[in-house]
């Protein structure tokens, strides 16, 4: 006999307010309801997508155990948004459906559209913030999505590591769709049509893989550089991108850096792939940073101190795929521990990313003030002398280098100034270090002997 869902549900907060810490039952747990028990499957709801993604991540388990413990049977559980909306718009990865016996739920899942499941829901233009780094990248990308096969064909996005290539590829794909729904997008990774090639190879069964692929409208294509060195597969993929393109069907292609530097790529490639437009993406600067923060937290509806986005976008400069994991870590520990959202209690969850060369800032400090003739007091001190405060400029650059010192760490080295004036002054010296080659020589030099210090002090 089934159990009214309340009844179940209260059972289940019972028990798992003695299993779980106080904090994350009171943040995740006691903030969700149960929705429905159906075709052997619980539907949770979550107040927004990041405590769905919590839940699935780190409770969703718990949660099957105790509901299985109560009922006596093994159940599904699938974990949704309030309000339905993100419900429709989940791809197939997103799916939080996890059950001891996951085909005895299939039914409960929603229906996805099946065009949707190779694309990230999330990565539409409404949700790509742009600045000076991307503009033309974005630019060029809607006009291929509103005139395929037209303009700028193929389209070749280029950039470093987690700079939002495949945000644009995709949203291309999403925008054609909602134009035009059985306009037939592929999005593929290399790796993927390396492995499609080969399969088809071993299957004997190269004509459907060949139709296949020249079947798309639009041919997005990932990680291009890992066409490296694959000799055959450049071979099929020429052959492919000929017959879309004198066809007139888009090509948009991503690389972690443009054509003519990718090892070993075929010269007929290569210039293919330069005959239409070649954007590339650069690292964001401090204001896109913090844009991108403030949207990811509003489409996540979380509501961040500005101080808070500026130090997170202030840590992380050159991965936006990072800034964001930053922020996810310090929701989600501002939201066990229950602290408020302050600059101070997300320190230690925000370390810069990279261990850093173990210098001292007893050290830095030293070999600056040798530098600039002037005294370690002065570092510290409230001095405006334009000497005085250009060498702590440099220093806090170069402590931010050579440490991994947080902002507000650096800040207290430096006589207990704000970790605003820190990052003012690293953004500073960061900007004058690209274009004043004399400062740039100060810099390798200081380092140097920070390095040859704190070698010597290791040894
Ligand atoms: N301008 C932007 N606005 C909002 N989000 C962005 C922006 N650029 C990147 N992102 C986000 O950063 C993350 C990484 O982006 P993406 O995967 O597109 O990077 P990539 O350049 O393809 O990286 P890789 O080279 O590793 O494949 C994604 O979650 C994406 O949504």
């Amino acid at each position: 006999m089934e159990i009214p869902i309340e009844s179940l549900w209260s059972q289940v907060l019972e028990r798992l307010q003695l299993e779980l810490s106080q904090p994350t039952f009171e943040t995740w747990i006691k903030t969700a309801s149960a929705e429905r028990l159906e075709n052997n499957c619980l539907v949770i709801r979550t107040p927004n997508p990041f405590a769905r993604n919590w839940l699935q991540k780190y409770y969703i388990n718990t949660i099957a155990h105790v509901v299985q413990d109560i009922l006596g049977h093994p159940v599904g559980i699938y974990i949704t948004v309030a309000q339905g909306d993100e419900v429709s718009h989940l791809s197939e990865r997103e799916v939080s459906c996890e059950s001891p016996n996951p085909s005895s739920i299939s039914e409960a899942v929603p229906n996805h559209n099946h065009k949707t499941t190779e694309l990230n829901s999330k990565y539409v233009f409404s949700r790509f913030v742009v600045g000076a780094n991307n503009r033309m990248a974005h630019a060029a990308s809607l006009a291929v999505a509103e005139s395929p096969g037209k303009e700028f064909n193929p389209l070749f996005l280029c950039g470093g590591v987690g700079l939002g290539k495949t945000h644009l590829m995709q949203a291309i794909g999403h925008y054609r769709w909602e134009i035009s729904p059985n306009c037939k997008i592929f999005y593929v990774s290399t790796e993927q049509f390396t492995n499609d090639l080969i399969t088809a190879i071993r299957k004997d069964s190269m004509q459907s893989f060949r139709e296949h692929y020249r079947a798309a409208d639009v041919l997005l294509v990932d990680d291009i550089q890992f066409l490296e060195g694959k000799e055959y597969t450049q071979e099929e993929f020429f052959y492919t991108f000929n017959t879309l393109h004198e066809a007139g069907k888009q090509v948009v292609i991503a690389s972690d850096r443009p054509p003519n530097q990718i090892p070993s790529l075929q010269e007929r490639l290569c210039s293919r792939f330069s005959m239409g437009l070649i954007a590339d993406i650069q690292k964001p600067d401090l204001e896109t940073r913090m844009a991108i923060l403030q949207k990811k937290a509003e489409d996540e509806n979380i509501s961040l101190p500005r101080d808070v986005i500026e130090y997170i976008a202030s840590n992380y400069t050159s991965n936006i795929r990072e800034l964001e994991g930053a922020l996810i870590r310090a929701v989600a520990y501002i939201s066990i521990w229950g602290l408020p959202m302050t600059v101070e209690n997300i320190t230690p969850v925000l370390e810069p990313p990279n261990e850093k060369m173990a210098a001292t800032p007893e050290a830095i400090l030293k070999v600056v003030a040798d530098n600039f003739d002037v005294s370690i007091d002065d570092l510290k001190s409230n001095s405006r002398r334009r000497e005085i405060s250009w060498a702590r400029q440099i220093g806090m650059y170069l402590m931010r280098q050579h440490t991994s010192l947080s902002l507000p760490r650096i800040g207290e080295e430096f006589g207990g100034k704000d970790h605003t004036t820190v990052i003012y002054s690293c953004d500073k010296i960061t900007q004058l270090h690209q274009s004043d080659r004399t400062l740039a020589q100060t810099i390798r030099q200081l380092s140097d002997r920070i390095n040859m210090t704190s070698t010597s002090q290791r040894k």
